[in-house]
């Protein structure tokens, strides 16, 4: 039988982990040679998203989520978590301060206001957030984040590392360089990371040693497990994520 697959043991010491350019090249090589549209990889991206969520911090004893999304992909796959999410039974609101004028963005928008989404246009003070939440989604910055982050979007950034529910960081604790890890002394440190196709070097951060890490997208073709020399874990069965560490 496939011990692993089902396992709950740590298993991160056999990882690869990828550097930023690395992540960016295996993008591109999705969309390029293999023929994805960001559309399909960010809608398993999303569920994955909300799959790992709902196992870590179930609908049960976490019913609100706040979902922080930013202005690239990563808040992307934050849009289609909060569609899934609401499917599973949270209420879900949204925060998405800085709106990227594509139709694949305002398509996902526009699919969350109609699963009843809620838009958070300004987000409360940190203890009243807290209060009404009981898990937040953080969704801001991904692999292509380059520190510091900036003025515009420092409020959001503020609120995740002041807020004391539990932090789900989508691919990359958001503010953390891609390769260093959580470069200032106040930084974010979620309870639970999903890294997205392969993980980061950020991901071996000590910052991060006692949170869930939880792999999801998947869909690498063999071609780039081969390419990239990844050695990742077996999906069990027909989940859209495995355990790295618990
Ligand atoms: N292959 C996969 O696994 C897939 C992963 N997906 C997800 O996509 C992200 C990467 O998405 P990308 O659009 O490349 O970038 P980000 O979401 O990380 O962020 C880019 C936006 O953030 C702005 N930015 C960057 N640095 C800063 C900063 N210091 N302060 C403020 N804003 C910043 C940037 O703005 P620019 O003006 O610099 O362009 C962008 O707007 C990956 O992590 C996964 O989550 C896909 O969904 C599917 C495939
Ligand atoms: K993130």
């Amino acid at each position: 039988t496939n011990m692993a697959a089902g396992s709950r043991k740590c298993s991160t010491t056999r990882l690869r982990y990828l550097t930023q350019k690395e992540a960016i090249a295996l993008d591109e090589e999705l969309f390029n040679e293999y023929k994805f549209s960001v559309d399909q990889l960010m809608e398993l991206a999303g569920l994955s998203v909300a799959t790992a969520v709902s196992r870590t911090f179930p609908v049960s004893t976490h019913p609100s989520a706040l979902i922080i999304c930013g202005p690239g992909n990563n808040g992307g796959d934050g849009l289609v978590a909060a569609r899934h999410m609401s499917l599973f039974g949270y209420n879900v609101s949204i925060h998405y301060p800085k709106r990227t004028p594509k139709p694949l963005f305002e398509n996902l928008l526009a699919q969350c206001v109609a699963f009843g989404v809620d838009i958070v246009e300004n987000l409360p003070p940190p203890q009243q957030l807290c209060d009404h939440y009981q898990v937040l989604v953080d969704a801001l910055f991904g692999f292509s984040f380059k520190p510091p982050v900036r003025e515009e979007l420092k409020p959001a950034m503020t609120a995740m590392i002041e807020a004391t529910i539990p932090v789900c960081s989508v691919d990359i604790p958001s503010g953390w360089h891609v390769e260093k890890g959580p470069g200032i002394a106040k930084a974010l440190r979620p309870a639970l990371l999903i890294s997205l196709s392969a993980p980061k070097m950020c991901a071996q951060s000590e910052f991060i040693l006692d949170a869930k890490h939880y792999l999801g997208g998947r869909f690498l073709p063999p071609g780039i497990l081969h390419k990239y020399f990844l050695r990742l874990p077996p999906y069990p069965c027909e989940d859209q994520v495995v355990l790295l560490s618990c």
